[in-house]
């Protein structure tokens, strides 16, 4: 699976290098508190992290540790309960309201009555688009995801990867600078997830959008990611932010290198250690 050709005009590499890059997400002593019928719980404690533009980041972490949590504050569909989040230097809403942010959910959530490009022509038709542009933007982005040609087909002519395929290229459809991604390939077999990892690592690569992805798979985070973030059981905590300097350009026999396998094995300890409650 190569990557369209497409010429990418809203998205384009960051600019500076390490901490020059300008922040997009700065969550500084942030903590959510749910407020339910038996007791209040704690879904992030303290959470401190910078995101700069360009950055890759993974939140991996035991099942209910936050990590959705955490990308729904970031997208202003929750609000924390104390400290601060900025998106862009703003509010989480303000982002928000700027259509800041593409976010993909574990499942396609596409419209199986509509055609695949008209799955992806409507949320920009909602954002006033003329039709011209709606279907330039569908054609370049259903090119940039490798579904040139698809256009036409309806949701359940295409396999479940694929469908992935177009809601990723309905999220970058927005042009956004900043990709929330929720678990996109938990459901997938293998052989696809290898794929998709491999298109979205491309995809990132050539655009430099920045990317938030939460997995519960060691390798995946280490194969696509420039950092890591391990997360404690609840109440969700960072234990450790792992940066990482594999080449951009990786395939995925990187996977087999010495410092994959040393990334790999640092992840693994931190959550281990997380999981040693004394
Ligand atoms: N609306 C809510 N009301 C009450 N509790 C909630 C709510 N949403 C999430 N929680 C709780 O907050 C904690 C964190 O949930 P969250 O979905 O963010 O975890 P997660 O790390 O994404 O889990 P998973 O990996 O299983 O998807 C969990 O204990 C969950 O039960």
């Amino acid at each position: 699976m190569v990557p369209g050709q497409a010429v990418l005009e809203g998205l384009a590499p960051a600019a500076g290098t390490g901490a020059q890059r300008a922040p997009v997400v700065e969550a500084r002593d942030l903590s959510l508190i749910f407020q339910t019928p038996d007791a209040p719980v704690t879904a992030l404690s303290d959470i401190n992290l910078t995101i700069r533009r360009g950055d890759f980041v993974s939140l991996i972490g035991p099942s209910g540790c936050g990590k959705t949590t955490l990308m729904r504050v970031v997208a202003d569909l929750a609000r924390q309960t104390s400290g601060t989040l900025l998106v862009n230097g703003g509010s989480a809403e303000q982002a928000r309201l700027d259509r800041a942010y593409g976010y993909v959910f574990q499942a396609p959530a596409l419209y199986p009555w509509r055609s695949i490009e008209r799955n992806i022509m409507l949320p920009l038709e909602i954002m006033g688009m003329s039709k011209a542009e709606r279907r330039e933007r569908a054609a370049r982005y259903l090119d940039l995801v490798g579904l040139k040609g698809f256009e036409r087909k309806f949701p359940w002519q295409l396999s479940g990867g694929m469908q992935q395929r177009v809601s990723i290229a309905r999220a970058l459809s927005f042009e956004p600078a900043l990709l929330l991604m929720d678990e996109p390939f938990g459901a997938l077999d293998e052989i696809t997830r290898d794929n998709l990892n491999v298109h979205l690592l491309r995809l990132w690569e050539k655009t430099g959008i920045t990317v938030i992805f939460v997995t519960h798979s060691i390798p995946e985070a280490v194969f696509l990611s420039s950092k890591i973030v391990v997360m404690s059981p609840r109440p969700g905590r960072i234990l450790e932010v792992i940066d990482s300097d594999l080449p951009t350009d990786r395939d995925l026999d990187a996977r087999e290198t010495p410092e994959f396998l040393e990334i790999a094995h640092r992840v693994r300890v931190a959550l281990r250690a997380g999981h040693s409650y004394d």
